[in-house]
């Protein structure tokens, strides 16, 4: 999917010649310590940051849906508008003073019901914790279903329910097929869930099941590496 993949910011060099392939139907985890470019391979995934080096999905039949999911969102605190309405401007295709189609809200309501926050639709989004908007952003990247889902650090607001109920998202798309490209920063969750993993910091570190890579050497260097700072 990645091949060669450089990125320079300014005369910061984000990502040196990085290639990686995430594997059709599984869950495929970015690792590596705070700097060391994940947000930034996905950016360039999303055609949002201006890379060198060539990006390519391989969709089996028609092309798929794209499904992502950012890191945590800020909101205005005042923002007079309830999660239904703000996921209904995501998806809708009317204009937003008009109320979402029955069939739209039957689809926010069953992803919101994934993310465990059916009964939230009615709550303003500023009234949210972060850990609950995190929920709403992972709903959001539900609808349409995705056929490839790009996760970044969703698990950083959850609290333990939230980390389950995500660990079990990630099997319930993992069944449906649904590819899942995913930066994480909890090495423990990593190696339960991911079938790959690749370590990332400004170049690629390694690349490989979790419990071939993630050795304790290598999950030592990891942390002292983000104690030393950005790559
Ligand atoms: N617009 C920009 N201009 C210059 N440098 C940038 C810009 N955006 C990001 N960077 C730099 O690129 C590097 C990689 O940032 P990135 O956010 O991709 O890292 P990350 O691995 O996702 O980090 P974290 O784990 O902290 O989220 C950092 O050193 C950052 O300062």
């Amino acid at each position: 999917m990645f091949d060669g993949v450089s990125l320079v910011l300014g005369r910061t060099e984000v990502l040196c010649e990085v290639s990686l392939r995430a594997e059709p139907g599984k869950v495929h985890a970015v690792v590596g310590p705070n700097g060391g470019g994940k947000s930034s391979l996905i950016r360039c995934l999303l055609g949002q940051a201006p890379h060198a080096g060539s990006i390519a999905i391989d969709w089996p039949g028609e092309q798929g849906r794209i499904g992502y999911v950012p890191q945590a969102l800020e909101f205005d605190r005042g923002l007079p508008m309830t999660v239904m309405d703000f996921l209904a401007a995501l998806v809708a295709d009317r204009p937003a003073f008009l109320a979402p189609r029955p069939s739209v809200k039957v689809t926010i309501l069953a992803a919101l019901a994934e993310v465990g926050m059916e009964d939230k639709a009615g709550r303003r989004m500023g009234a949210l914790s972060g850990g609950e908007r995190q929920r709403v952003m992972m709903a959001q990247g539900l609808m349409p279903a995705p056929d490839l889902l790009v996760l970044d650090e969703p698990m950083a607001a959850l609290d333990e329910a939230g980390a389950k109920i995500f660990e079990r998202l990630i099997g319930t798309l993992k069944a449906r097929g649904t590819t899942i490209l995913w930066v994480e920063h909890d090495l423990a969750v990593v190696r339960r869930l991911a079938d790959r993993v690749t370590g990332l910091s400004r170049t690629l570190l390694f690349d490989g099941p979790p419990e071939a890579e993630l050795t304790p050497e290598r999950v030592l260097a990891l942390f002292s590496h983000r104690a030393g700072g950005a790559a």
